[in-house]
């Protein structure tokens, strides 16, 4: 622990009422268990082993899991401050399907992207999320994304250009789900903040479809529930941290049940500087687009030739 850690928790000792309602005070590696997780020195024994592990589970089935990535103490807060930001979230029900393209879309009888769903969830945008809140601190901070770059094995990794889609809350109510999609980003970052008292459980099928193949048979089994496919159901507590390559695992949060809502943090990033999303597809996920979205529409680059 370095000095300035040591002079930064002797001033939250002795305001301990601010340490309750927020997490401004204290500094990265007091957020993250860092003795599990030692961002600062991934080259060490530990910091390479965990690297290690989270590049192979990436490598075999595009996902891996980090418990307790935020130290136990702390995720009673970051439980509250996100809970308190939930109000926030924009609330639409639309229907979509797996490919986010339009449901009535000219497509073939036996075509999975015929299967409508609700999509029942609710993003809470980023100009919405305190900077000080863990989450953002969290998504901005340079150790934490270089951390994050080392598991996926990318050389380079910049927060989203997007101002509203960058970081985001995802909200599920009771009733509600996040229906099958693909994600158009290749990776995703993501941490659960509360969990359902029943359901809402994450379910992914890994490498359904590849950059090449689109595997429409295996996709409609699964859409149809019909199994054959194998689905896998990820067991995620508060604090966890998620990295996810969505682009090729067909996925869902499944329906939410009991009282509470289920609140996952979604720390989106890309390789390239300046991603920004399309102006339609923002007006559908927040309910509004800003200048920089009808800026940047029309110049948008897209690496393969996959449904949406
Ligand atoms: O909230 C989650 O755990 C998953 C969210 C998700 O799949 C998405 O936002 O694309
Ligand atoms: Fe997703």
């Amino acid at each position: 622990m370095g000095a300035s850690t040591l002079l930064l928790l002797s001033r939250v000792e002795s305001s301990g009422e601010d340490l309750m309602s927020t997490s401004e005070a204290l500094p990265l590696e007091d957020l993250v268990d860092s003795d599990r997780y030692p961002l600062s020195d991934l080259d060490g024994e530990t910091g390479a082993a965990v690297v290690s592990r989270a590049r192979r589970e990436l490598a075999a089935d595009g996902c891996t899991v980090l418990p307790d990535f935020i130290r136990p103490s702390l995720q009673g807060l970051l439980q509250r401050e996100c809970a308190a930001m939930a109000p926030r979230a924009h609330f639409d029900v639309a229907t979509v399907n797996v490919y986010n393209m339009a449901v009535d879309a000219d497509l073939p009888e036996d075509h999975p992207g015929r299967t409508a769903f609700e999509r029942g969830n609710a993003f809470v945008p980023r100009d919405r999320v305190p900077a000080g809140s863990l989450i953002s601190r969290l998504y901005s901070h340079a150790l934490f994304q270089q951390f994050v770059a080392r598991c996926f094995e990318l050389g380079e990794l910049h927060e989203l250009g997007d101002p509203l889609s960058g970081l985001v809350l995802n909200v599920v109510e009771p009733g509600m789900e996040h229906p099958w999609h693909f994600d158009t980003n290749e990776f995703t970052v993501s941490m659960l903040t509360q969990a359902a008292e029943d359901g809402g459980v994450f379910e992914y099928c890994p490498n359904i479809r590849s950059a090449e193949e689109e595997n429409f048979p295996a996709v409609r089994n699964v859409l149809a529930g019909e199994g054959g496919e194998p689905v896998r159901r990820l067991p995620l507590r508060p604090g966890d941290l998620q990295l996810f390559k969505g682009r090729y695992s067909l996925h869902r949060v499944s329906p939410v049940r009991g009282s509470l809502a289920r609140h996952s943090a979604i720390f989106a990033y890309s390789e390239r500087p300046g991603v920004i999303g399309s102006v339609s597809r923002t007006r559908q996920l927040f309910g509004r687009v800003l200048p920089e979205h009808l800026a940047a529409e029309g110049r948008a680059v897209r690496g393969d030739r996959l449904l949406d």
